[in-house]
This record gives C-alpha cells, sequence and structure tokens, in this order.
C-alpha cells in the first residue's frame, strides 16, 4: 500500500536518513524505532510532505506521492498525528470528532450556506457516525464534555477518534505513547488494538518498546539514519545489533 524506496535526506552536513527502503500492506501495523537522532521523524516528515527527501520515492497504491505537498497528501488519506496533543479544548469530545469528517464535506458547506435540507440529513448521519465511532473506541460516555477537562492520554485518544473519522488510507502516528503515565499507556495500546481491529493501516513512531512489540505485526529499526533490521517483532528484539544500538544508546 505504502512504499519507501530508497530514501535519502541531508541536513547541511548531516546525512539524517540513508537509503531508507520499507513498505507498509493494507491493515498492518508497522513499527519504525530507533535511538533518539535516528531519523524516525524525518521518515514521517518525508512520507507526509512536510519534508522533501533529497533522494528517494514514496509510493501510495503504486502511485508516486513524493514531495507532494501535505495537504494533498492529507486529501489522498495518508493521516498524521504529531509528538504534541492538537485538540480544541474548548469544543466536546463529540465536536473535535465531527471535525474529522471534513475531509469528506467539501459540499457541504454551501449546502450548509443556504440551508438546503440535504445539509440537515447529511448532518444527522455525520452525527450518528461520529457517535458510533466513539462508542467503538470506548468513548461514548465522555462525548458531551469538554475536551480541555480531560486527562492528557484521554485528549491523545480522542485525538486519535477525530483521525478516524476522517476515514484515513494510513495512519503515521509519532510518539502516541510520550507523556503518558504506565497506566495510561495500556489504555493506548488497547485503544490501538481497537484501530487495528477496524483495518486502519498503521506506521507507529515510539520510544515505548513493549507498545511496539505487542501491536506491531512487523518492526523496522534506524540506527543513525540507516536501517539496522526489520521483521516481526520477535525476532527484531533478539536482534545483537539492534540490542547494541539502544545500549548503546
Ligand atoms: N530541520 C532539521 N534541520 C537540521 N537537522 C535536522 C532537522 N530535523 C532533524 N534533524 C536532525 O536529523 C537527525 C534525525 O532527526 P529525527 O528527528 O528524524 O530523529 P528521531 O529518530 O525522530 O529522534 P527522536 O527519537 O529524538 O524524536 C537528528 O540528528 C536531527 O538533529
Amino acid at each position: 500500500m505504502l512504499e519507501v524506496k530508497n530514501l535519502t535526506k541531508k541536513f547541511k552536513g548531516l546525512m539524517a536518513l540513508r537509503g531508507v527502503s520499507f513498505s507498509l500492506a493494507r491493515g498492518e501495523v508497522l513499527g519504525l524505532i530507533g535511538p533518539n537522532g535516528a531519523g524516525k521523524t524525518t521518515v514521517i516528515n518525508i512520507i507526509s510532505g512536510f519534508l522533501k527527501p533529497s533522494e528517494g520515492k514514496i509510493f501510495l497504491n503504486g502511485k508516486e506521492i513524493t514531495s507532494f505537498p501535505p495537504e494533498k497528501i492529507a486529501r489522498l488519506g495518508i493521516l498524521r498525528t504529531f509528538q504534541h496533543v492538537q485538540i480544541f479544548h474548548e469544543l466536546t469530545v463529540l465536536e473535535n470528532v465531527l471535525l474529522g469528517f471534513s475531509r469528506h464535506l467539501k459540499r457541504r458547506l454551501w449546502h450548509d450556506l443556504f440551508g438546503l435540507p440535504l445539509a440537515r440529513r447529511e448532518e444527522k448521519e455525520i452525527n450518528q457516525k461520529a457517535r458510533e465511532i466513539l462508542e467503538l473506541l470506548g468513548l461514548a460516555d465522555i462525548a458531551l464534555l469538554p475536551a480541555h477537562g480531560l486527562p492528557y492520554g484521554k485528549q491523545r485518544q480522542v485525538v486519535l477518534a477525530r483521525a478516524v473519522a476522517s476515514q484515513p488510507e494510513i495512519l503515521l502516528l509519532d510518539e502516541p505513547a510520550a507523556g503518558l503515565s504506565s497506566v495510561e499507556t495500556r489504555e493506548l495500546l488497547d485503544f490501538l488494538k481497537q484501530l487495528k481491529n477496524m483495518g486502519i493501516s498503521i506506521l507507529l513512531v515510539d520510544h515505548d518498546l513493549e507498545l511496539i512489540w505487542e501491536l506491531c505485526d512487523r518492526v523496522v529499526v534506524l540506527a543513525f539514519g540507516e536501517i539496522i533490521a526489520q521483521g516481526i517483532p520477535a525476532e527484531v528484539r533478539k536482534n545483537p545489533r539492534v540490542i547494541e544500538a539502544y545500549l548503546g544508546s
């Protein structure tokens, strides 16, 4: 579904990535791990169009999307989340999730402006769908609470629920467990398992290796901008180069 071919990124004197290649299959959860500064966020920035690679190509379903602008990549269904929570504090959980539908609602704006009946029907449908997503993800009981009062871990989940509402082809998650307590990380793990069960393809960057081993179908390991191992978690976690990269860091 997603193919990353031979990515190289130079920042002035620094080679942040060298010849990085991997693929993500439909419905797969792929972990991207590595010590600090290994190049993980740079990979996500390039796939999502926030950075241009120095060399290399990205393909989505066989079509090249290298260096497309971020909004075009988002329209094609590759959605990223950031290390810090981006939530609309004054809105309720439900309203935050409703915003996720906007990717599919270009025409609706016009209907809204003219108050056409179709708009109301569509609005009802979308409300219904948003509630279904909240139900599926175990957030239904907080649907009408304002986002600002929620614990940090729940805010993270609301951001992910909004991403689900936009019906992404692929989710790029940059350190979703950063700053969470161990209890919140367990909750996040269950939450991400639900996303996996919904068939969403995920590229997951995180430093919490327990989360990675438990959730990912395959793992790619970067160190100093190069892939040093890739495979199923049971194999990768025993790989001497991986152990050395982590202990060495
Ligand atoms: N815009 C930039 N300009 C210059 N150097 C950069 C830039 N972005 C990243 N780098 C450098 O590229 C290397 C890879 O950074 P990157 O943030 O991708 O690593 P990472 O694996 O995500 O690290 P962390 O786990 O700490 O988030 C680092 O040495 C970093 O300092």
